[in-house]
């Protein structure tokens, strides 16, 4: 039987091993006999180009203008006819997406509220639900370091007070959203082959429910 293609988001505070498992998750699901396409929020649209170039300090703006455009992004991440999320999977590939509506719940409610962004949301909620949201737990202190041992410069959300404050914002936005959600969490304090092999088991039980 042809394989059912996914749409799986992989969430988590900086530094909890988003890319390194986006990776191995492709490797495996490949091997597995999935067509694979991998992406990432922000994205490297003229949209998510501008939102990386506010996080690196060259352009300055308000929070809630933040919120917004993350709102941009994300709808043209998922309608580009050129390469929106809706079209892969359309043709028939399995999409990995590094983070999606529940980064923007955990990093703009700050000064955004939750509900608000929620309700922003909603079109990208109501267009594409992730078959699965596998949020990374770990530790901000272990991320914090992992962080500062990769990067030679770190960007305006990447301290530990915001990151432990981003953790418990992830909490609270998954707690709200449980009964309208598939949410998985795996361990992020482990080793990235432990890491690995938790997710590999969550998406193929997904994958076992859908045949
Ligand atoms: N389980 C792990 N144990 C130890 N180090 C790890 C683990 N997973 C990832 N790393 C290392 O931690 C650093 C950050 O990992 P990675 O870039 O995958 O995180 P990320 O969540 O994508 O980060 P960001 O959100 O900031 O882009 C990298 O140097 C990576 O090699
Ligand atoms: C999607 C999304 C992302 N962010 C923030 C979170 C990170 O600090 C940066 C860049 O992401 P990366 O994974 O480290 O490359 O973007 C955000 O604040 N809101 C969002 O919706």
């Amino acid at each position: 039987m042809a394989k059912k293609n996914l749409f799986i988001v992989l969430e988590g505070i900086d530094g909890s091993g988003k890319s390194t498992q986006t990776k191995l998750l492709k490797e495996k699901l490949a091997k597995a006999g999935h067509k694979l396409y991998t992406t990432f929020e922000p994205t490297d649209s003229p949209i998510g180009s501008l939102i990386r170039n506010i996080f690196n300090r060259r352009v300055v703006t308000d929070n809630r203008a933040i919120a917004a455009l993350f709102v941009a992004d994300r709808l043209d991440h998922l309608l580009n006819p050129v390469n929106g999320i809706i079209k892969k999977l359309e043709e028939g590939y399995t999409v990995i997406c590094d983070r999606y509506y529940f980064s923007s719940y955990a990093y703009q409610s700050e000064e955004v509220s939750l509900n608000w962004l929620i309700e922003a949301n909603s079109i990208s909620q109501n267009l594409l639900k992730p078959d699965v949201n596998i949020y990374i737990d770990i530790d901000p202190e272990i991320s914090m370091e992992r962080l500062n041992k990769d990067r030679s410069s770190l960007e305006i959300f990447e301290n530990l007070s915001n990151l432990q404050k981003v953790r418990s914002r992830y909490q609270e936005a998954f707690r709200l959203l449980e009964d309208k959600e598939n949410i998985a969490f795996v361990d992020g304090n482990q080793s990235v082959e432990e890491i690995s092999n938790a997710i590999f088991d969550i998406v193929s039980a997904l994958q076992n429910n859908q045949e």
